[in-house]
């Protein structure tokens, strides 16, 4: 009982921006678009230059660890350049916290896709989303960065293709040094400690887990079956399942993102030509 009166006031502390307030003297606010672990995205009209917008605020209750999370993500975005990540327009710190105002991406989470409207994946349209994917991936990679939280929940499809969201938990390869990066208690933000080494491994392992999430979408347990490895469940080409292997640490790692590119690019090449 205590402990739901506890969250219940640190919720209530936490939403400080209900529709119609201001952020930034520029961001008018109209719904909650999600609440994360350390953050809460709000769907705002900018005033100044018009069209939406997504701002990310640090939870009061999260104190300076909220603060410096969004400082870290505003760091990574800003060294990214790329038409499927969305851009800052701007970003402020006030007494109410600080916050993070984003091009707003009208998309369904690949989550969603799945789960909400049981959008089924086959071989190939696999192939082509985590394609898609790693080619923003292997942006963030080429600026030195690496993204660290490459889940469904963090990928919008949009009319013109996939974005990549979620900056929250992306440092520079190898970890970073300075301030900004040091170490701190995320299980005080009450999010897990992450284990995962900062090098770009740890996100082509993620995709590769997201590839097989895609690809369970259209599996058909048989009644009363017990459960098996994916590797019996799922019934793949030989060289995805060699690339799965591969992407999930248990075959020769990628030296590169450009390598696992390359390999799906003729993968799916071969999908695409018909058989004799
Ligand atoms: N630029 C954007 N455009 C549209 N929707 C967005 C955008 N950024 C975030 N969202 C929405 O807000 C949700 C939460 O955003 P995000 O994952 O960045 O927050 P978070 O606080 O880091 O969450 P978590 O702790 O779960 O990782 C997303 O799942 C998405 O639905």
């Amino acid at each position: 009982m205590l402990n739901r009166l506890r969250r219940f006031a640190a919720a209530w502390r936490d939403y400080r921006h209900p529709a119609g307030s201001l952020i930034g003297g520029r961001f008018r606010t109209e719904r909650v678009l999600g609440i994360g672990s350390y953050g809460i995205v709000l769907y705002c009209r900018d005033e100044k230059e018009g069209g939406a917008v997504a701002v990310k605020v640090a939870k009061p209750t999260k104190a300076d660890a909220g603060r410096r999370l969004l400082a870290r993500e505003r760091e990574v975005l800003s060294g990214l350049d790329h038409p499927f990540i969305p851009a800052i327009r701007a970003y402020g710190e006030n007494r109410r916290g600080s916050w993070l105002a984003l091009d707003y991406i009208a998309g369904r989470t690949l989550e969603d896709l799945i789960f909400a409207e049981g959008r089924r994946f086959g071989e190939r349209e696999c192939l082509e989303w985590a394609l898609e994917l790693l080619e923003r991936v292997s942006h963030v990679h080429d600026r030195g960065f690496v993204h660290l939280d490459l889940r469904i929940p963090n990928v919008l499809l949009e009319a013109n293709g996939l974005y990549l969201i979620d900056f929250g938990l992306a440092r520079p390869i190898g970890g970073g040094s300075g301030p900004l990066w040091e170490e701190y208690d995320t299980e005080a933000l009450g999010m897990p400690r992450s284990l995962r080494p900062p090098g770009i491994q740890s996100d082509l392992c993620d995709i590769g887990h997201m590839m097989l999430f895609m690809l369970y979408s259209a599996y058909e347990p048989e009644h009363g079956a017990p459960e098996r490895v994916w590797e019996e469940e799922l019934d793949l080409s030989s060289s995805l399942h060699a690339v799965l292997h591969r992407l999930l640490g248990s075959g020769k790692p990628y030296a590169g993102t450009a390598d696992c590119i390359a390999e799906l690019t003729g993968i799916l090449a071969d999908c695409r030509t018909p058989g004799p």
